[in-house]
């Protein structure tokens, strides 16, 4: 499929300082894309530059199959959402909105249905005769979004639109953000540093670091499959082990002495060789904890060690558990719910065993014979 959105080869330098290396992607039509990554990965100025806001040194931006790198911003069918929604403060809701389409020239009684239309969109009809200071920030930041897409782009580009606001409200707007974009079903490319907003909004996510893209997949390739520590850290917490395949088990299974604590079967979907080191990703949750050793534990998949808790962290619905396996230092997190009725909660210095099946475990890429990355 051909993609509708595509940036080809982009770099882009401010001083000495490259912010931006060699990036390409595809967007398709009518997806919600993020860039995720830490604070100076460089995920503004991507999209400054497929705005057309900051010219790259080189590189190419298409839209819907047209090479649109030398239009200005306001000839390219993209519009931008900002953090700090950048309303008109002496402008009512209803002209905020209306701003776009009046500049254009557009006959006010389509910029009328228009407008009705966009503050049905965002449910805000009681308030369109109130001015931006009399609204709160949640409000104010759908009248932004009503005030891009009122211009009918091709493309919704947002940068950090929820930053702004509280936990509880980013988690109505994420809800409201994904209502709004069912219903108008255009294309999103949507900036942020917040894992938990690109997992719950995104179709694909491309994962930067440091001017380049680490990985690009869905949220659950991303979560479950991260192929850099970068990425498995980034993303959710996670153990980091190391070893060496020691043989090939049959189907897509191998042996590996996991350094410190003895050969175990795994999951090894790209068939390593046998020497070949591996960084293996565990999250915290693939564990069990169990107070005895649980039975017949081999024969339904599960690998076991023993480890002694040294730090217990309760958040609620969950509780993380440190413990302390050979020289290691691991979290386990358990869900609390009642179903684990049989077990006993386990507390410091207690000697447990914990478990994780063998298929629930992430090979990391890049990870060559003699274990350089
Ligand atoms: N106009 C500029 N002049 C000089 N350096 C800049 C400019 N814009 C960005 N940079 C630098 O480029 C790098 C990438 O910045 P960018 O704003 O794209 O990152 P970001 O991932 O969006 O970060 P944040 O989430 O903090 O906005 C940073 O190191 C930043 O300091």
């Amino acid at each position: 499929m051909e993609s509708f959105f595509k940036l080809e080869n982009i770099n882009k330098t401010f001083g000495t300082h490259r912010a931006v290396y060699d990036v390409s992607l595809n967007v398709n039509k009518g997806e919600v894309f993020s860039l995720l990554g830490p604070s100076g990965c460089g995920k503004t100025t991507m999209l400054r530059v497929a705005a057309g806001f900051e010219e790259p040194e080189s590189g190419k931006v298409f839209l819907d199959g047209k090479d649109i790198s030398s239009l200005p911003p306001n000839k390219r069918k993209i519009n931008t959402v900002f953090q700090n929604y950048a309303l008109f403060p002496h402008l009512n809701i209803y002209d905020n909105i209306a701003f776009g389409p009046r500049i254009a020239k557009i006959p006010e009684s389509e910029i009328e249905k228009r407008v009705k239309n966009m503050l049905e969109l965002i449910r805000l009809e009681e308030h369109a005769f109130k001015r931006p200071d009399q609204i709160s920030g949640g409000q104010k930041q759908r009248v932004a979004i009503a005030r891009a897409l009122i211009n009918r782009p091709s493309l919704l580009l947002l940068d950090e639109p929820l930053a702004a606001l509280d936990l509880k409200l980013r988690q109505h707007m994420l809800l409201e953000l994904d209502r709004i974009h069912d219903e108008v079903g255009i294309t999103f490319i949507y900036v942020t540093h917040d894992q938990t907003e690109a997992m719950s909004l995104s179709d694909r996510i491309a994962v930067m670091n440091k001017g380049r893209i680490e990985q690009i997949g869905t949220p659950a390739e991303i979560y479950e499959s991260p192929r850099t520590k970068f990425v498995a850290e980034f993303i959710g917490d996670t153990n980091f082990f190391e070893g060496k395949v020691v043989e090939r088990l049959d189907g897509e299974y191998c042996k590996i002495d996991l350094f410190g604590f003895g050969e175990f079967a795994f999951f090894n979907e790209s068939r390593l060789d046998v020497g070949a080191n591996v960084t293996i990703s565990m999250r915290p949750e693939k564990f069990r904890v169990y107070m005895e050793r649980p039975a017949d534990s081999a024969a339904s998949g599960m690998n076991l060690i023993k480890a002694k808790v040294v730090d217990i962290v309760y958040q609620g619905a969950q509780t993380n558990y440190w413990v302390i396996a050979g020289d290691k230092r691991i979290c386990v997190r358990q869900q609390h719910n009642r179903c684990y009725l049989d077990l006993r909660q386990p507390t410091w210095n207690d000697e447990v065993w914990i478990a994780w099946h063998k298929d629930d475990v992430n090979m990391l890429a890049g990870v060559s014979q003699n274990g350089e990355s």
